[in-house]
């Protein structure tokens, strides 16, 4: 070989694998997706003028989701339980967004209440005529050690987070096969992927939608536009702590600090709308070191198991110590 190619690989295979470490450890997303974002798709091209409707659009993920939608000029069914949280949401996409009062339908639901949704699904077409783009987003976490959660716990966690997600979803995709056009985004999370302790129901219930929406992508192959897309975060400001189910029904979480160590829930959601609107089919949004995590699980589980023990520990350690859970990573026990 020419002595100059050599030389030349030399130099540039390090200088290649320097650039993509760099890449990584900036990274907060994986490759696919920051590769979207930087030359795929606008959403503000692609879901303009497009029916979106969001379930729990009352608080965190959801609400930015709408605000985002507004600015983008997309048409948005509201849904949550509490209509006037709803109202308040729909208010400051108005001021947000170039869009009129008729854009926006407030639609209470409760993911629980499976029977309803039959009759939510009417209501939305008969407004708007068909939908696009469900964001199968509401749902709860859960901090709590295995041994003192109460049974009924773990029932709620799935009645919720997989089946009514899956109740909603059997409402809207015959529309959508009719269609022969639509999205069903669903918002699992790293747990989805992977396990973490205080979650065993939480992560149980995400695993159960991943499982859930790649059988149905696959089933689903005489339908190409028809986009089943798993959104996987990893922390996010919201008030998914405060609003956790804890060992009993009912009973609120004793500690839920400051969530400013997060991902910005804009950023979450900037990167979820730019993977919905390039069709990808899988989201890994999360900031380094749990970026590292996602890939761990995924090339290295025996790296992976390994990893997760010891911060998996420390995380019970200080759960037992009265410390918040998610912070509770960068911080040193206390007993007081
Ligand atoms: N914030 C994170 O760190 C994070 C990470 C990974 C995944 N997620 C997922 O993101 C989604 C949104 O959570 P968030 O972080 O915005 O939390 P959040 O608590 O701020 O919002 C949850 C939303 O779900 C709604 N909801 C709860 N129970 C409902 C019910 N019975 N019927 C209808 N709506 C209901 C709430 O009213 C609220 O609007 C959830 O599915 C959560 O599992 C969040």
């Amino acid at each position: 070989m020419d002595l100059c190619v050599v030389t030349a690989l030399w130099y540039l295979v390090p200088l290649y694998l320097l650039v993509y470490l760099l890449c990584f450890i900036f990274a907060d997303a994986d490759f696919t997706l920051l590769w979207a974002s930087l030359v795929g798709n606008r959403p503000e091209t692609k879901l303009k003028g497009l029916v979106v409707w969001v379930t729990g659009a009352s608080s965190g993920i959801g609400e930015e989701l709408a605000y985002q939608l507004a600015k983008c000029g997309s048409r948005l069914i509201l849904s949550a339980r509490r209509e006037d949280e709803l109202n308040r949401v729909k208010r400051k996409c108005l001021e947000c967004a170039n869009l009129q009062d008729e854009d926006i339908l407030v639609l209470p639901l409760d993911l629980l209440e499976r029977t309803s949704h039959e009759a939510k699904m009417k209501a939305a077409l008969e407004y708007f005529g068909h939908i696009d783009i469900l964001i199968n987003n509401g749902g709860r976490s859960q901090r709590s050690l295995c041994l003192e959660t109460s049974t009924d716990v773990y029932q709620a966690l799935m009645d919720l987070n997989f089946l009514g997600t899956v109740s909603l979803t059997k409402q809207v995709l015959p529309h959508m096969t009719q269609r022969g056009s639509g999205s069903i985004v669903t918002v699992s999370s790293v747990v989805g992927l992977a396990g973490a302790p205080l979650a065993t129901g939480y992560s149980a219930s995400k695993h159960a939608l991943q499982g859930f929406f790649n059988s149905l992508r696959t089933e689903l192959t005489d339908y190409p536009k028809i986009l089943i897309s798993t959104v996987c975060p990893g922390p996010v400001q919201s008030k998914i702590v405060h609003n956790a189910f804890t060992e009993e029904l009912n009973k609120p979480v004793a500690t839920a600090c400051n969530q400013e160590h997060k991902m910005p829930t804009s950023r979450c959601v900037r990167l979820m709308l730019v993977g919905i609107a390039n069709s990808v089919k899988e989201m890994w949004i999360a900031q380094q070191p749990f970026l590292l995590f996602y890939y761990m699980w995924q090339y290295a589980p025996t790296i992976a198991w390994f990893a997760t023990d010891i911060l998996g520990r420390k995380r019970v350690q200080n759960f037992k110590a009265g410390l918040d859970a998610d912070l509770a990573y960068f911080t040193k026990p206390k007993s007081s």
